[in-house]
């Protein structure tokens, strides 16, 4: 096991500023190191005292998580956004300077962000805080890799900075990052609750299911949002301990930006990378939970043998396929799907993976499959028109591929559902759900519904 202690990372410094020779701007500096086994949330919450923005990203099922605190670099963009993020952070990796011998996944120089669902659907004032697309490369990275923990420090030294202050001033930011007790605070109270009128909404559905027919289309996904207001303000890093209480098989977020954080637990993964190994999933077709085991399991086979919800699951399959073979080899997307069970409801699933061929990346999937027909529709051009213009709601980063890559070519990117973005005492909380032909209103509704469960729970509220 490599240890870097105090000393090693004030010799390390050392020698990254040595190396900058006459050097005249800023250099990024990346050193990793391992550290004691540390809860990820009160890391998260520790780092609030320190005034720094932070992230967050866990998935449930592989005991990995990333979180990230202060920011020393950022990549924000509007009009061409992937190639932009993909020739900029390209260049970041050829510009840095690391020490990791670890190279696991999430360790090292890692970058952290998301994008609007809609560039271009005008913004509202909801979304102020968050630009249209935002990376951000943290000052300080705690990663879990199952019982393995790291600590990665990313610092812009210049070459009169002397290594024993920057060693100081780093010891300073470690020692309030490690606490070990987090106080228990009270949930807050939800004071009052907004939302489009029930009817209202179900006329988009019934315009929806028009547009389907007249244009020939196959579906059109349609979300709403319910602005909560609390007796106080919300503690983010109790919402984050609550949904992974309460949320398996979900990838567990939250991107802070000013007085405002994106928050969600959603199940929905849509690219991963391990070098070149590539896996996708496909989501959609949902039902309830049952009371009992037995009723689960009837609700369970009804979903399964549904026409309706296997078409729309179907849909997504079509799409990524054909999306994936485009950037992989030896793509592998099994004939049926599986039913999926989350705490409040069960999905439709399908997994996909696949190689990457040369020469691409993470980018070029995520541009392809974003979005998907879980989010978006059939064909995508179509309905993204139709929600831009008719969706009374700033989906902002919601319905948004949403995740981390790092310079060792690891990465994994989730779709924003089951999400809020929560400003101080008040919240945003959105939901959707996939319309075809045969939609009916009433039960659209009722499936938006239980999809806010998972967020308005871990908020105070009764599903
Ligand atoms: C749009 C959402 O869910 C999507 C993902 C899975 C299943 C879906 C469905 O069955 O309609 C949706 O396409 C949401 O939760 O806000």
């Amino acid at each position: 096991m490599i240890e870097v202690q105090g000393q090693q990372v004030e010799e390390l410094l050392r020698e990254a500023i040595n190396q900058m020779g006459l050097k005249q701007s800023a250099q990024l500096v990346s050193i990793t190191k391992r550290v004691e086994a540390q809860d990820p949330v009160l890391f998260f919450a520790s780092a609030a005292k320190l005034n720094k923005e932070r992230c967050f990203w866990m998935s449930t099922k592989d005991a990995f998580s990333v979180v990230g605190v202060g920011n020393v670099f950022e990549i924000n963009a509007n009009e061409d956004r992937f190639q932009y993020i993909e020739e900029t952070w390209k260049k970041l990796i050829d510009d840095v300077w690391v020490y990791n011998p670890f190279k696991a996944p999430g360790t090292g120089l890692v970058t952290l962000g998301g994008l609007d669902f809609d560039p271009k659907k005008p913004r509202t004032d909801l979304w102020n805080d968050f630009p249209r697309l935002q990376f951000k490369i943290p000052e300080y990275i705690l990663t879990k890799n199952n019982s393995d923990f790291y600590l990665t420090i990313n610092i812009k030294v210049c070459k009169d900075d002397h290594p024993i202050q920057l060693l100081k001033a780093i010891e300073t930011v470690e020692t309030k990052l490690f606490q070990t007790a987090k106080e228990q605070l009270d949930l807050p109270k939800i004071i009052h609750k907004k939302m489009i009128a029930p009817e209202q909404w179900k006329n988009t559905v019934q315009r929806a299911k028009q547009e389907i027919q007249q244009k020939q289309m196959d579906k059109i996904v349609l979300a709403r949002e319910m602005r909560l207001t609390f007796s106080k303000q919300v503690d983010v890093s109790q919402v984050l301990s609550d949904l992974i209480d309460k949320q398996s098989n979900s990838y567990i977020f939250a991107f802070e930006q000013s007085d405002s954080c994106f928050v969600g637990a959603t199940p929905e993964r849509l690219v991963r990378v391990e070098n070149k190994k590539l896996l996708s999933t496909c989501l959609a077709g949902t039902a309830p939970r049952g009371a009992t085991e037995e009723e689960d399991q009837r609700i369970a086979a009804m979903l399964f043998q549904d026409p309706k919800n296997r078409e729309e699951h179907d849909f997504v399959v079509q799409m990524i396929k054909q999306g994936i073979n485009k950037y992989c080899t030896d793509v592998q997307i099994p004939d049926t799907p599986v039913v999926y069970p989350l705490k409040n409801l069960q999905h439709l699933y399908t997994p996909v993976t696949g190689v990457l061929k040369d020469g691409y990346t993470i980018f070029n999937v995520i541009k392809e499959l974003h979005p998907t027909p879980a989010l978006g529709g059939v064909p995508r051009d179509l309905s993204m028109t139709f929600i831009r213009n008719n969706e009374q709601l700033d989906r902002g980063w919601y319905g948004a591929p949403v995740g981390w890559l790092d310079s060792n070519n690891y990465g994994e990117f989730a779709v924003a559902i089951r999400s809020a973005l929560i400003q101080e005492d008040e919240a945003s909380l959105f939901a959707g759900c996939g319309i075809v032909k045969d939609s009916d209103p009433e039960e659209e509704f009722a499936e938006t519904e239980i999809k806010f469960s998972p967020m308005l729970t871990v908020l105070g509220g009764q599903p």
